[in-house]
């Protein structure tokens, strides 16, 4: 459960009222004649011109993310938050109750949709989802601004919100955000943007509540090494490589500064190191993260100080009204200068430029987009698809896929064998359907035994599942759908076990135990320790789902019966259950340690269930490497090739000259894709090394059998660097191993010699860190986290 906050409350009660959003009218309006309506000046000069016709208490006013807009000006309300995770959502897109535009396309969750490795599947839906957006923008159900992706990495296993990402690996992360920055906000060269995406949560955000701990006080501890190996490579893929408009700062801190109010991620790294000095992207607060700054963080002594401290630091909205509440104060104070207010305007303005928010609709194509360009045909083909290509399989020993016809009966059980709502996951708007396996599975010509059991994420009395035995006799092949939802992760709620729950494993057991075929589907986001599944004899196959979107049964149901073909692939480890009590969940190094085992697949010294990639398929494969690797590389001739070219950042450069390809040859039967995954391990930089860490992967569609086809792989000097201690990239002389993922493994070795060399030299953060504190506030947790009043009620 979401902990509903004062301010935030009263907004989405506002909310409810729907979205009231009109276009400043640029024709007729008293801005006409102004330079905001100047389609041949700057987005910057417009924004400036519209800014400084401003009074200071509009300009206040304009700092919370339900932006009332300026009356006397014609500038009308404009809201920032929409949400569009896996489809248009957030509490401020209205649904219509019927008719046109009471329904969107909702696709899996990220977790689902990350493990399919199809990267231009990522931009086919973002593609999507923005065409939506406009569509309802158009008819004033939303806004213009998306707050996704969410792409903190999904670190620990235990996280209620690492559904939301496409799983634990970094590069992949970084891959999968710029595909999807592109179907989101179109070609940077086109006159308008398709709507704004959002970074979130900016940074070293992935705890919800554990053991005392919540993420609107957390303070991660993190090393420069871990921050710039693994928490920051997805958002510097955002800001330096793939132009995102709008970034998120977080509730926690990171090294004991607020992340809102903290000007070296904001402004050193984020601003100034990435480049991303565009005057039309802008920083949001995460909802209320500014009022943390003061309390519970204690950052700010005030107040006034947290919104004064957060704008100067370059947060530029707030999603709430704590700075339009407070920053008259902060003003009254002298805190922060008009300026700063003037650039965060400038800002949030320039970037409705690039909307078209300010522009006659004539002239803009997205401006034309009505409910037809929703929900299309080949909208919820694309959500079946990506539902497909994201089911891994995990164990077979032959039974998938069934083959089934008139006379086959089959048994359905699990609680998500009728999973409705449950297939979406957080962050869902309201789907064109939703198709369970049970409703898939009746629109076949065969005998479907259902029944309900064993009932919720508790460990009901087995009284509850007396229909199960009638229905599983009747059948010849048993299949069980079941796992965890959001009743146990979600926002606000990290997972207390990583193993299935007893009365699932109870039911499992006792339908295995009738020795019919069986097949197990694990669902939810996070990993649970399938073993007791893996081990038993009798139940002959194992997929996973995750939250597999509005077609999900479908999808899952196709694949069992071998309409469709499993080539997902694990996107995050499946850990034993017995890992959360290896390590707190508030340990943020990747690295083993005392009281850690090690995180993800780069450094778990322990025995995963499945390993982070794992997957199988309906037939067999090999993977050559074609392109000639095998050599010696000089450091420095590398470096003064990648010198003399144009890429700007050395880490981005190519180490090949072509792509690197890889053959793959499907050598069994059934025709299949095949996501290839190229790891590097070896022995260079830093110790201890990494087990391994995935450098390229490219997935292959529709291999027959017995014939080939080609990955092509972009290897960069950045998939060679190793990040030292104090955050640089540097690369080193040493043995390095290209893998690729396949059974057998496919290696190839080469060397790199000569003088190490700096990729990127990572600025350091200035050595006090320390906030200003609150006096009286030291027992701050034992009144919650509802407002920023005292326990007492005193501030
Ligand atoms: O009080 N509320 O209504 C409320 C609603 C949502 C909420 O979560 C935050 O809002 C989302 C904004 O995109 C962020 O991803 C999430 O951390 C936090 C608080």
């Amino acid at each position: 459960m979401i902990s509903m906050r004062s301010d935030l409350c009263t907004l989405l009660l506002l909310g409810a009222q729907g979205v009231v959003s009109l276009f400043p009218d640029c024709s007729n309006g008293p801005l006409k004649s102004n330079v905001i309506c100047d389609t041949s000046a700057t987005p910057i000069n417009r924004a400036k011109g519209l800014v400084a016709l401003y009074s200071l208490e509009e300009k206040i006013n304009a700092t919370g993310s339900s932006s009332p807009g300026v009356p006397r000006l014609g500038i009308p309300p404009y809201q920032w938050w929409s949400e569009g995770l896996h489809g248009i959502a957030g509490p401020f897109t209205n649904f219509s109750d019927s008719g046109d535009y009471n329904h969107s396309t909702s696709f899996p969750q990220p977790i689902t949709m990350g493990a399919a490795f199809d990267d231009q599947l990522i931009t086919d839906v973002a593609t999507v989802i923005s065409t939506e957006a406009r569509a309802f923008n158009n008819a004033n159900r939303t806004g213009l601004d998306f707050w996704t992706p969410n792409i903190n990495p999904f670190r620990d296993p235990r996280w209620g919100r690492g559904q939301e990402t496409p799983g634990e690996d970094p590069y992949h992360l970084s891959s999968y955000v710029h595909a999807l920055i592109a179907g989101l906000q179109g070609d940077a060269s086109e006159p308008y943007k398709r709507v704004v995406a959002t970074c979130k949560h900016f940074a070293g955000y992935d705890i919800e509540s554990w053991n005392g701990n919540f993420r609107y006080q957390f303070d991660a501890q993190i090393s420069q090494q871990d921050l710039v190996e693994y928490y920051l490579p997805s958002f510097q893929s955002c800001a330096r490589d793939s132009n995102v408009g709008a970034f998120m700062c977080s509730y926690n801190a990171v090294n004991g500064v607020p992340t809102c109010a903290d000007p070296y991620l904001l402004q050193t790294i984020l601003r100034e190191h990435w480049g991303w000095t565009n005057e039309e992207q802008w920083v949001t607060s995460d909802c209320d993260a500014i009022q943390n700054v003061y309390l519970p963080h204690q950052w700010s002594s005030t107040r006034e100080g947290a919104v004064a401290d957060s704008l100067i630091a370059g947060t530029d909205v707030n999603c709430g009204t704590y700075m339009p509440d407070h920053l008259p104060g902060a003003f009254a104070q002298g805190l922060v200068n008009e300026t700063v207010l003037d650039q965060a305007l400038v800002r949030q303005y320039s970037s409705l430029v690039r909307l078209g928010w300010f522009d006659a609709p004539e002239t803009q194509p997205y401006r034309q987009l009505d409910f037809s360009a929703v929900a299309t045909e080949a909208s919820q083909q694309l959500a079946y698809k990506a539902a497909v290509e994201g089911i891994v399989l995990l164990k077979n020993d032959g039974v998938l896929p069934l083959s089934l016809d008139a006379s086959s009966s089959i048994g359905l059980f699990g609680d998500w064998a009728n999973a409705t709502e449950n297939l979406l996951g957080n962050y869902a708007g309201i789907p064109t359907y939703l198709h369970s396996p049970l409703w898939a599975a009746q629109q076949l010509n065969i005998t479907v035994n259902y029944a309900q059991g064993p009932g919720g994420q508790g460990d009901p009395t087995t009284g509850s599942w007396l229909s199960i035995w009638p229905a599983a006799d009747a059948s010849d092949v048993i299949i069980y759908i079941g796992g965890i939802d959001n009743s146990v992760e979600s926002e606000g709620m990290d997972r207390v076990s990583l193993a299935w729950t007893g009365a699932q494993l109870d039911v499992i057991g006792q339908l295995a135990g009738l020795g019919k075929p069986m097949v197990v589907v694990q669902m939810g986001g996070g990993q649970i320790d399938s073993s007791p599944i893996v081990q038993n004899p009798n139940i002959s196959a194992l997929l996973w789902g995750g939250y597999p979107g509005q077609d999900g049964g479908v999808a899952l149901i196709d694949i069992i019966r071998g309409a469709a073909t499993p080539a997902g692939r694990l996107p995050l480890t499946q850990y034993p259950a017995a890992y959360i009590n290896d390590v707190p969940m508030t340990d943020m190094s990747l690295r083993p340690g005392l009281n850690n085992p090690g995180r993800t697949y780069k450094w778990y010294n322990g025995s995963a269930i499945f390993e982070f990639g794992s997957g199988l398929h309906y037939t067999n494969f090999s993977a050559s490497v074609t392109t000639n690797l095998s050599q010696s590389y000089d450091i420095s001739s590398l470096m003064s090739t990648c010198n003399s070219s144009s890429e700007k950042y050395l880490d981005r450069c190519a180490f090949t000259s072509s792509p690197l390809e890889v053959e793959v040859t499907n050598t069994g039967n059934t025709t299949s894709d095949y996501v290839t995954l190229a790891f590097l391990s070896g022995s260079f930089g830093p110790q201890p090394y990494p087990k391994k860490a995935l450098v390229a992967y490219q997935r292959v569609f529709s291999v027959a059998g017995g014939s080939s086809s080609t990955a092509r792989l972009n290897l960069t000097l950045g998939s060679l660097a190793r990040v030292d201690e104090n955050g640089n990239k540097v690369l080193y002389p040493g043995d390095y191993s290209l893998l690729i993922d396949n059974q057998p493994l496919t290696y190839v070795n080469f060397t790199l010699t000569g003088q190490q060399a700096v990729l990127d030299q990572w600025p350091q953060p200035s050595a006090n860190r320390t906030g200003k504190g609150v006096s009286g506030f030291e027992n701050y947790f034992v009144g919650g986290f509802g407002s920023d009043q005292s326990p007492l009620g005193t501030s």
